[in-house]
This record gives structure tokens, C-alpha cells and sequence, in this order.
């Protein structure tokens, strides 16, 4: 029966347990470089079996929160590099989560101050965060987007792809593609923020289409095998919404299941709240929604994210519900969070006053069962 400590085979990647760290935004890479800093936390946690990086913009149209790291520019690349290779020495597995906002952004963080991009012109309800011209951080509302013409749509598909070599060439291991959350591509999945008319809105067809074509792109580009996927079927994150979701992220996983993905990554319930979520009046199927994956050839692992606990986590390993379980918040505060799980030692609570930009408090500074 397999166990939450077990080494598992991750598509082309070998991971050494059956834990993955979550992607948690942290906002400490000013002008969207990451800083030596970045590169010790990672370092710092690369125990986990998985690390998924923060969300990490694909293009400058695709930010959308102050102080978010990139793949677009050299210098980027130039600050991933060290955190891949402190990874790799420290024997640790790490891919980069490609992110575009989509609409959860704000003019002043837009290419010359331009409108964030959407499915629709429908603006979300809902802040992000910005610097101020005094320097000073700050809670913003979300601009009101603008609707993607169907002609840039290529242009989209091939930022992505770009990005994912670029995470390859930076010494990632692989991607997780960033289809949650409310962001763009889950954006075009949701019929409250979908709107269009064309071959990317109305019918499940048309509106997962998106999705899978960003993923047929970056899988012919670096391979299946180093490329997962992150999916969110019920969150209300980001004022997303679908009467009926369980059609739609069935009929995306049946679609992806041939691409040979490594992982698929999925936030059970509302994201860092109720796992017991539901939209519409029918709760979620979870394990018809993994099996409509299995049962059309997919065979990626499973990893469960959402508010798991050490005994769940072991449950659900155990069970064969899910192949690795991912830890979010607890890796924050808990960078031996491994070794904490594996022998049942207490945990850090993490300081949420700095969760989101700063510098060294709350980021390298917690202490290990040795400190
Ligand atoms: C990338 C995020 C997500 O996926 O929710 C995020 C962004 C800002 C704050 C917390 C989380």
C-alpha cells in the first residue's frame, strides 16, 4: 500500500516522496527578477518530493500583483537559474508554475498602462495589489479588461510556449500550468466570465479549448512528461463562477489525458477555504471527475491540494485517491515540513503579516526541528 514517503516517478521526473509544496505567490522579486533570497527559500524546502514555484508571469501582460517574478526578461532567467541549481544541489525536484492573471490585474502593472486582457470586458470583483507611486504597497481594485481579439489568441498560445522553454533552458524541471483560481484560462472556462461567440466561448467544447491548446503547445515544446497542470473545477477565487462545472472539467481532462502529462493538480473545494465547496446546486464529483481522466487513457499523477492535514494525507496515499498530496501554507512556516510529517513533530504556525511582500521575515527565516 503506497505511503505518503514513498519515492513516485512524476512523468519524467523522479521525486523522492509523495509531497509536493504548492504554489504560494509571496511577492518579494522586484522588477519581476527573482532575488538570492528566492533562491535560498527554495532551497530551503527542496525536501519536498515537488516544489511548484510561485505563479510566474508568461509575458508582461500577463502580471497582474506587484513584485511577481517573470520568465520574459534575462535577468529573470538569470535569478531562476540560481534557485534551480540551489535546488538541484540540495537534491530536490522543482518546476515553475506559468501564470497569466488574464483580468485580476490593474493598468498601472500593463504594458504602458493599458487594460488587462479577459475572455470579456467583464470586470472582475475583486483587488489586487499594487506599489504606489509612494513607494508604498497597496490594495487596488481590478481594472476592467478588454476583450482578447480572436486574432491574438495565437499570439497567447505562443507566450506560453516561449515561457516553457525558457523554465527548460532556466534548469526547471518542468511547468504546472496555471489553469486556476480564477485566472485567465480558467476565465475562459467559466460561463460568468466567458461571454464570447467565437470558437473559444459558449459551448464546454469551445470554452476548454483554450486550455488545451496552451497545454498541446507547451507538451509538444519541453514534453508531456515535463509538463503538469493545476485546476481548481469549484473555487469561487477571483469572482468565478459556473452553474454546472463537472461537464467542463470532464470533458477538459478526457481531452488532455492523450498528452502524456506528468501531473495534474487539483485544488479540491474553494481554494484555502471550505474543501466541501460547491457551485451550482450538485456538489462535485471528485472521483468521477479523476476517472473521466483515467478512463480516457490519461495516466498523469494525481495531486491533491486544499487543506490536507498529515493524517488525510496519508488516508488519501494510502487510499489511491490521490499520488501525492500538496501542502501550501504549512510549507511556509515549516521548511522541513518532510521531515516534520514523517515523524509527527509539531509545526510552525506561519506569521500571515508576511505572507505577501517584505524581505527575509517570514520567508527564510523559520526555524527547523534542529534550529
Ligand atoms: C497565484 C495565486 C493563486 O493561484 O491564487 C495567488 C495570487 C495572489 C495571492 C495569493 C495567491
Amino acid at each position: 500500500m503506497p505511503n505518503l514517503f514513498d519515492p513516485l516517478q512524476v512523468g519524467d521526473i523522479a521525486v523522492a516522496n509523495r509531497i509536493a509544496m504548492a504554489p504560494l505567490t509571496r511577492n518579494r522579486s522586484p522588477n519581476a527578477v527573482p532575488k538570492s533570497i528566492t533562491a535560498t527559500y527554495y532551497q530551503q524546502r527542496a525536501t519536498a518530493g515537488l516544489l511548484v514555484t510561485e505563479g510566474t508571469a508568461i509575458s508582461h501582460q500577463a502580471q497582474g500583483y506587484a513584485d511577481v517574478p517573470g520568465l520574459y526578461t534575462p535577468e529573470a532567467l538569470e535569478g531562476w537559474k540560481a534557485v534551480t541549481k540551489a535546488v538541484h544541489d540540495a537534491g530536490g525536484k522543482i518546476v515553475t508554475q506559468l501564470w497569466h492573471v488574464g483580468r485580476i490585474s490593474h493598468t498601472s502593472l500593463q504594458p504602458n498602462g493599458g487594460k488587462p486582457v479577459a475572455p470579456s470586458a467583464i470586470t472582475a470583483k475583486g483587488k489586487t495589489y499594487v506599489i504606489n507611486p509612494d513607494g508604498n504597497g497597496g490594495f487596488v481594485e481590478t481594472s476592467e479588461p478588454r476583450a482578447l481579439e480572436l486574432s491574438e489568441i495565437p499570439g497567447l498560445i505562443e507566450d506560453y510556449r516561449k515561457a516553457a522553454r525558457a523554465a527548460i533552458d532556466a534548469g526547471f524541471d518542468g511547468v504546472e500550468i496555471h489553469a486556476a483560481n480564477g485566472y485567465l484560462l480558467e476565465q475562459f472556462m467559466r460561463s460568468s466570465s466567458n461571454q464570447r461567440s467565437d470558437a473559444y466561448g459558449g459551448s464546454i467544447e469551445n470554452r476548454i479549448r483554450l486550455t488545451v491548446e496552451v497545454a498541446e503547445a507547451i507538451s509538444r515544446e519541453i514534453g508531456g512528461g515535463r509538463t503538469g497542470i493545476r485546476l481548481s473545477p469549484v473555487t469561487p477565487a477571483n469572482d468565478v463562477s459556473d452553474p454546472d462545472p463537472q461537464p467542463v472539467y470532464n470533458a477538459l481532462v478526457e481531452k488532455l489525458a492523450p498528452l502524456g502529462l506528468a501531473f495534474i493538480h487539483v485544488i479540491e473545494g474553494a481554494t484555502g477555504g471550505p474543501r466541501d465547496f460547491s457551485q451550482g446546486d450538485k456538489p462535485f464529483d471528485w472521483s468521477a471527475f479523476k476517472s473521466a481522466y483515467r478512463n480516457a487513457g490519461g495516466q498523469a499523477v494525481w495531486i491533491a491540494n486544499n487543506g490536507y492535514d498529515r493524517q488525510m494525507a496519508m488516508d488519501t496515499i494510502a487510499s489511491g485517491k490521490a499520488d501525492m498530496v500538496a501542502f501550501g501554507k504549512p510549507f511556509i512556516a515549516n521548511p522541513d515540513l518532510v521531515r516534520r510529517l514523517k515523524e509527527d513533530a509539531p509545526l510552525n504556525q506561519p506569521d500571515q503579516s508576511t505572507f505577501y511582500g517584505g524581505g527575509e521575515k517570514g520567508y527564510i527565516d523559520y526555524p527547523t526541528l534542529d534550529a
